[in-house]
């Protein structure tokens, strides 16, 4: 498979099915490093079902079949520890998912799974991970209270600052600011803004201005296809396919 340069992951003619069911068809895309690609379409598009392939969560579903190639930095997914690809693959989900535990415990799991035990090592990794998700000064005075105390853009942000202390080299969100005020969405966009660069983001959303706001490039799903991929700026000003075109303008979906 050619793999660009600039390619953090890249995707061969991908096909998913559930059952009988395609629910991806032929997708390519070179997601591209340390930038910002949002994925786009109208409801059961298939843009949640592509962003699970990423770090094969759809695997646990019955009777997924997979075809095509993804490869992470040029090496083929399929060939890594399933645990290893999640680390270096992390995930922030539609609803904010924060443990039943303190703020502090919430960020130190993973890193303890990982075989972390140094206490002052535990704390770096929290104020930094918590000072990444910009959200240590509202917290660091209340880092043993539980995390179910905070507000859902606060959890979000926790969620994300979790997901951070993985050391991830790429972050999928799944419409993580669909649960959120907008005041809590303007907070993770601009994180999200400030992430890109050292990470790759991969996010699913149903908000034409926000993918129009944070993403570099622009995938639009319909029907299970990727009917353009391109930078954002063309998608949205420029599109190719009268379909990309109706949709951004509220025509479909
Ligand atoms: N576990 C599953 N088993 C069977 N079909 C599924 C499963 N998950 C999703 N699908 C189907 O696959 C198609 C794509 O769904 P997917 O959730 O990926 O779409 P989406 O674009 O993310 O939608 P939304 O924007 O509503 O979240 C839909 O027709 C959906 O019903």
């Amino acid at each position: 498979m050619q793999v660009y340069n600039n390619t953090k992951i890249a995707v061969k003619d991908l096909d998913l099915y559930y059952g009988e069911k395609q629910a991806l068809k032929r997708v390519n895309m070179n997601i591209k490093e340390g930038k910002v690609t949002a994925l786009i379409g109208p409801s059961g598009c298939g843009k949640s079902t592509f962003i699970r392939t990423l770090n094969k969560m759809n695997d646990l579903i019955d009777n997924v079949k997979i075809y095509g190639e993804i490869a992470l930095d040029g090496e083929d997914i399929n060939k890594q520890n399933v645990i290893d690809l999640r680390t270096r693959v992390g995930m922030v989900f539609q609803k904010p998912n924060p443990f039943p535990m303190s703020i502090y415990d919430n960020i130190t799991y993973g890193p303890k799974i990982q075989g972390i035990r140094d206490k002052k090592e535990l704390d770096r990794i929290v104020e930094e991970s918590l000072k990444g998700a910009a959200i240590w000064d509202e917290v660091k005075d209340r880092l043993k209270s539980s995390a179910l105390g905070l507000s859902g853009g606060q959890q979000q942000r926790l969620c994300i600052a979790r997901a951070i202390a993985m050391k991830p080299e790429v972050i999928l969100m799944d419409e993580p600011t669909s649960a959120l005020d907008p005041i809590s969405t303007g907070k993770v966009e601009e994180l999200i803004t400030e992430l890109k660069g050292n990470y790759t983001i991969v996010i699913v959303t149903h908000n034409m201005q926000q993918a129009h706001r944070i993403s570099d490039d622009t995938a639009f799903f319909l029907n299970g296809e990727v009917i353009e991929f391109n930078n954002t700026k063309d998608i949205f000003e420029n599109p190719m396919d009268k379909r990309t075109e109706d949709y951004i303008n509220g025509r479909f979906g």
